[in-house]
């Protein structure tokens, strides 16, 4: 869905020349250290930052507009620090999903067992003027909106601060279970390398390496440094 795509912030540093696709079903992860351009990169995949070379493209068809395009039912997506509207946490999760998909969305992205503790359950009012939610609350919160859609490609920008790593592996298994996605996620995390079907390993604005864990261990000196310092 990329050829060699460049995106640089004003400030010149950014990603280059970086080329990556994920075919129906896939599980891609990008990783690499903090500020090698993860975020960068999916940002401008999604149109959420304008590249200055290279291509998107949705099955083989370049898109002309990608913010508009990537969005449900062909793409859904998380960042790394969501927004809740000021609406109840029901709204926040649905905003027009139907309400059959309210159940699974919360049960997939671990937010169930936090109803209870909220005052008023899924009628509690959230964002800016509502009651505070912690961070990893509004990030599961916001996994929850995109699981209640449909959509082709599910991009999660790093829910690490979300879930702790037991908690994630049960996000990604949930996911393969019960969702037919393609699913490209940022992480660091054991959970979703071990998960991953590829891998692309950024450094420095790079790509250095791609392709599956086992193989990256043996190949990739970026990669068996990351997985060393592993968290998970
Ligand atoms: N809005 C911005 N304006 C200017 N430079 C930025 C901006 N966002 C990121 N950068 C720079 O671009 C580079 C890549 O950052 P990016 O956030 O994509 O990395 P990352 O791998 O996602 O890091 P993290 O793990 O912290 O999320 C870094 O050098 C960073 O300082």
């Amino acid at each position: 869905m990329a050829e060699h795509l460049t995106v640089r912030h004003a400030s010149g540093q950014g990603v280059e020349d970086i080329s990556l696709r994920v075919a129906a079903g896939e599980f891609v992860v990008i990783t690499g250290r903090i500020g090698s351009g993860k975020s960068t990169l999916v940002r401008g995949l999604l149109g959420l930052i304008p590249h200055q070379a290279g291509d998107i493209r949705w099955n083989g068809v370049t898109v002309e507009d990608p913010a508009s395009f990537l969005v449900p039912p062909r793409s859904a997506y998380t960042a790394q620090i969501p927004n809740l509207f000021s609406d109840t946490l029901a709204e926040n999760v649905l905003s027009g999903a139907s309400e059959e998909a309210l159940e699974r969305a919360l049960r997939l992205a671990v937010l169930d067992r936090d109803l209870h503790e909220l005052p008023r359950g899924l009628e509690t009012p959230v964002g800016a003027r509502g009651v505070k939610l912690s961070g990893g609350q509004i990030q599961r919160a916001a996994v929850a909106r995109m699981l209640a859609r449909p959509a082709e490609l599910l991009v999660f920008d790093d829910v690490s601060s979300a879930l702790d790593a037991r908690t994630e592996a049960q996000l990604w298994e949930g996911l393969g279970r019960e969702l037919g996605s393609a699913c490209l996620v940022v992480s660091h995390r054991r959970a979703a390398l071990l998960r991953a079907d590829r891998i692309i390993v950024l450094s420095a604005g790079r790509k250095v390496a791609e392709g599956q864990l086992s193989e990256l261990l043996r190949t990739s000196p970026e990669m068996r440094e990351l997985w060393e310092e592993g968290q998970a």
